[in-house]
């Protein structure tokens, strides 16, 4: 993460290879590499980590969420306190996701009407209502670099006519939100396209938001539950109607295969909670694939957890020690797993920027899928 002179919000694009791309967002509050991946802070925290812990990892933004910073401790105390980045001691950019999606997954008595949703909050039960415009409010209270449009997401299976009439809700309030946004400078509100599996929807969502116009533009609807090969087919096509000069983010993705398979179709940024929710539970992801530390196997083993790994956990700790805490349910197994996950993923991508930018990227991947091949872990 560095620091940028600069008051504006831009997207410069320094190298492509097939559809993959490396480049730099500019913020006010910092550069962004791309493909970047965002640590997910939910609650105005990376769980079992220390904000500057997340940046000795590579990560250049963070994600915190409208739903649960809404409902505690509410976006007008955070903004009483000096905003989020205040509040979570980051520095750096910050995207907030706009509350829809979270409402249908989290929230109890949901009622979604062309003005929005109410809801009651899965914390006490108290009652709620987002909106395109009350989420740009929020954001703004936040004081998030980048804002989201108020979407919906509709809960895969679903018919064509369901998707379709999403999808066109999703357009209309992506329109409020624009206009709630206002004008801006140095933040940025990115779209979502909605449109399900559905190529000709994808399209007609894409154009929708061009016409609208963004700082970005987010796939939505996606990691929803229908699989990798049903994922890369969608990004086969829905990627490519976006606009080519501007971010293009991922939402929800994904397992370290997943991330690698969306840029090589043109996705510059992506957020999941798998790498730190996993290590939680001890999962740690290398570059042989996962391993699972409850394994008795582990029990007497002096190695690492991976030899070409130079975070804190693999160079200074077993696979010994970190089953032992592991089953004794010391809160050190999650600081030391996020921790490596997060590093893991950060140095993901950052073999992809630097393979992109030498054009071999064709290359980068195959070594990364036979290595994974191998097994033994
Ligand atoms: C977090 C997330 C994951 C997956 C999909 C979505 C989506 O479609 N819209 C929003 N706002 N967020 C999403
Ligand atoms: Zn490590």
């Amino acid at each position: 993460m560095t620091a940028t002179p600069t008051d504006r919000f831009a997207f410069d694009l320094h190298a492509t290879d097939g559809m993959a791309r490396t480049g730099v967002i500019h913020t006010p509050r910092g550069d962004i590499r791309t493909p970047a991946f965002m640590p997910v802070g939910t609650a105005a925290t990376v769980k079992a980590m220390l904000p500057e812990s997340v940046a000795a990892t590579g990560a250049d933004i963070l994600l915190g969420n409208t739903y649960h910073l809404m409902l505690r401790p509410t976006a007008e105390r955070i903004a009483h306190l000096g905003g989020l980045h205040r509040f979570m001691n980051w520095s750096g950019p910050i995207l907030t996701d706009s509350g829809g999606f979270q409402v249908m997954s989290l929230a109890d008595l949901r009622k979604l009407t062309e003005a929005g949703v109410s809801f009651k909050s899965h914390i006490d039960g108290s009652k709620h209502m987002l909106s395109p415009e009350r989420s740009m409010e929020i954001q703004k209270l936040l004081g998030s670099d980048i804002v989201m449009c108020f979407d919906e997401c509709p809960a895969l299976p679903a018919d064509r006519d369901r998707i379709a009439t999403s999808m066109q809700l999703s357009m209309r309030w992506a329109q409020r939100s624009r206009d709630a946004f206002g004008d801006r400078p140095g933040h940025a509100l990115f779209g979502i396209q909605q449109g399900g599996l559905e190529q000709d929807f994808r399209a007609e969502s894409a154009q929708a938001l061009t016409d609208i116009g963004f700082d970005g533009y987010a796939v939505g609807g996606l990691a929803v539950g229908e699989g990798q090969e049903a994922m890369f087919g969608c990004l086969d096509h829905a990627t490519g109607v976006l606009p080519v000069d501007k971010p293009r983010y991922l939402m929800g993705v994904g397992k370290p295969d997943d991330i690698v398979g969306a840029v090589k179709r043109g996705i510059d940024m992506m957020d999941c909670v798998l790498p730190s929710r996993s290590g939680r539970t001890g999962q740690a992801f290398t570059r042989r694939g996962v391993v699972n530390l409850k394994n008795a196997r582990h029990a007497d083993d002096p190695r690492p957890l991976d030899e070409g790994c130079t975070c804190p956990a693999c160079s200074n700790y077993s696979r010994a020690y970190l089953h032992h805490v592991f089953r004794a349910q010391e809160m050190i197994l999650g600081m030391l797993l996020t921790w490596h996950n997060l590093h893991y993923y950060q140095t993901l991508m950052q073999g992809m920027r630097d393979a992109i930018a030498a054009g071999r990227f064709v290359a980068w991947e195959a070594d990364f899928h036979a290595v994974r091949a191998q097994g033994d872990i």
